[in-house]
């Protein structure tokens, strides 16, 4: 390799494909500028190949296969329904193959110019590409590094055919028998809902010292479904070791009750997410990067060095497409000189689990961590009109506003439709909405959203389809009603 050589003439780089990397790319280049990107692995980054798309293909199945088996309800008789998992399999790699198919052409159309290789940085204007024997040296004005993270290098078990982490999960070419899961986050409890749904038996082991990371009464409500789905749920459990035996994993732990072997036929687990900064040569042009190696950004997504930006997962938690996608924009727009900002107080957070979980904002715990008077109110869908036309009454929307002000801080929903329904709630509290925002609009009828009405409503004790509570003594009792609660303490 030497460096030193003639350097290629760029304006604009971005590094790595990804949802971060290409929504950088395309709005870098509609704002007129000549836009080279540098990829080493396939366009879409994880969340195309390996993350989002092929996870959610298999949560979808697992919802449809469940819809069919309980379509009953409405009369229609389906026989045996079953999953042929080889054709979903088909499915999903086309869908990989058509979507990335799709990005591919977006950039070409957008003028974007796409290399492969995998880039480091030579200084703050300088970047070379490797790419088998080929080494490339291009000079930029500026740099957006999208290059995300990979699950930790020296991982703790050996990913195989029956270990799997979440870069493997979506890539099963069996429905296991018996699933075993360790974590507590997003991932876990998506695949535990859906490998239930496609047959498998499901054992959850929590994480020692974790709960369902949700507010706690959308925690209850999905403990509450576990049970009912027969997901058998141990907690406090530490894993000592894991082995393949002939008939699969043996998955030695510590939990409630002591130590345990539990033998699987497959063992999913949520490896640490770490940036390989050290291979993009960041540290040594002196980007600042946190203790754990993620790269410092500001509001608009700028490094310590002012023309080179960062997004996506290497700036670090949350690991999620949406924020990447959000952050990529920004990046570009104020590489283009325009003033963008990049705010995540109310970036949603979903769950597509069975019924999948939307939240925005605060939880009621933390509202009360922070000293804030707060008012509750929790809705089930089992008292929603249109709930009882699908038959889907599992779930509930809870909403959090504030004492005094009315100003709602947090709206948590779990049950059918929750991941479309929360956008209202996002639109409402990123423009600082109160109790009236949204009480006062007129809503479909029938329909979800009128749950979300009533809700909102029963923070005023006026939830029509909720019987009246009991006063209690000492609080503001204008605003008790069922599902009410004062949360002042
Ligand atoms: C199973 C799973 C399911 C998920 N589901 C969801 C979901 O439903 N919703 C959601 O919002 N998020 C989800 N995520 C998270 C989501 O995938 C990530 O947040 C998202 O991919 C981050 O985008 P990014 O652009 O920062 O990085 P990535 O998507 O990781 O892309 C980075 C790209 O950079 C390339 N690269 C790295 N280094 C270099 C280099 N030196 N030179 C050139 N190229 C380089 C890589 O090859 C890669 O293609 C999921 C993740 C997983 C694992
Ligand atoms: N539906 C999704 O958005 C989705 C699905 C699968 C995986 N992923 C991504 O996969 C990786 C690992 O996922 P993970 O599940 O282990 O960790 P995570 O990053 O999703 O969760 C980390 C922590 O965030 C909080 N959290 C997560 N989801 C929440 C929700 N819906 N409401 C309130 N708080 C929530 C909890 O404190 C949790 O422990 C991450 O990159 C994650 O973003 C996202």
């Amino acid at each position: 390799m030497v460096v030193g050589e003639m350097a290629n003439q760029a304006d604009l780089i971005v590094i790595g494909g990804g949802p971060g990397g290409y929504h950088a790319a395309i709005r870098a280049a509609q704002l007129g500028r000549q836009v080279l990107l540098i990829e080493k692995g396939e366009m879409g980054g994880v969340c195309l190949n390996k993350g989002c798309i092929p996870s959610r293909v298999i949560t979808e199945a697992a919802k449809s296969l469940d819809l069919v088996k309980k379509s009953d309800v409405l009369g229609i008789a389906t026989g045996h329904a079953d999953i042929q998992f080889d054709r979903l399999l088909e499915h999903r790699n086309k869908t990989i193959a058509s979507l990335r198919a799709g990005v591919e052409a977006l950039c070409k159309a957008n003028k974007v110019q796409r290399i492969r290789g995998s880039a480091f940085f030579l200084s703050d204007t300088r970047i070379g590409v490797e790419e088998g024997d080929k080494y490339d040296v291009h000079e930029f004005n500026d740099a957006i590094i999208a290059a995300g993270v990979n699950p930790a290098a020296n991982s703790k078990y050996p990913v195989s055919r029956r270990i799997l982490n979440q870069l493997e999960i979506s890539f099963l070419d069996e429905i296991p028998a018996h699933l075993a899961i360790y974590g507590s986050g997003t991932l876990p409890l998506e695949m535990a809902m859906a490998f239930r749904a496609l047959g498998s038996e499901v054992t959850f082991l929590l994480k020692k010292g974790e709960n369902l990371p949700f507010d706690s009464s959308i925690s209850k409500e999905l403990a509450r479904i576990f049970k009912k789905e027969k997901i058998q749920m141990l907690k406090e459990c530490v894993i000592k070791d894991v082995a393949e035996i002939e008939s699969g994993v043996a998955i030695q732990f510590e939990g409630a009750s002591g130590e345990k072997v539990l033998e699987a036929t497959h063992f999913f687990y949520q490896e640490k997410q770490s940036p390989d900064t050290a291979g993009l040569g960041t540290l040594r042009i002196g980007i600042q990067h946190d203790s754990e190696g993620f790269i410092q950004v500001d509001s608009q997504c700028r490094t310590s060095v002012k023309n080179i930006y960062a997004v996506g997962d290497i700036t670090g938690e949350p690991f999620l497409a949406s924020k990447a996608i959000k952050q990529g924009k920004i990046a570009a727009e104020a590489a283009c000189g325009l003033n963008p900002e990049a705010d995540f107080h109310f970036l949603p957070k979903v769950s597509f689990t069975r019924p999948p979980i939307a939240s925005v904002g605060m939880t009621e715990e933390e509202a009360l961590s922070k000293k804030l008077e707060i008012k509750t109110s929790q809705f089930p869908l089992a008292a929603n009109g249109f709930s009882a036309i699908t038959g889907k009454k599992d779930g509930l929307i809870k909403i959090i506003s504030e004492h005094g002000t009315d100003v709602i801080l947090g709206i948590h929903i779990i049950g059918e439709g929750a991941h479309e329904l929360i956008f209202g709630g996002v639109t409402g509290l990123e423009m600082g909405a109160r109790e009236e925002d949204f009480v006062f609009p007129s809503y479909p009828h029938p329909g979800l959203a009128e749950a979300l009405l009533e809700a909102a409503e029963g923070l005023g004790g006026k939830a029509v389809h909720l019987k009246p509570q009991k006063k209690t003594s000492g609080v503001d009792t204008e605003s008790l009603q069922a599902g009410v609660s004062l949360g002042i303490k």
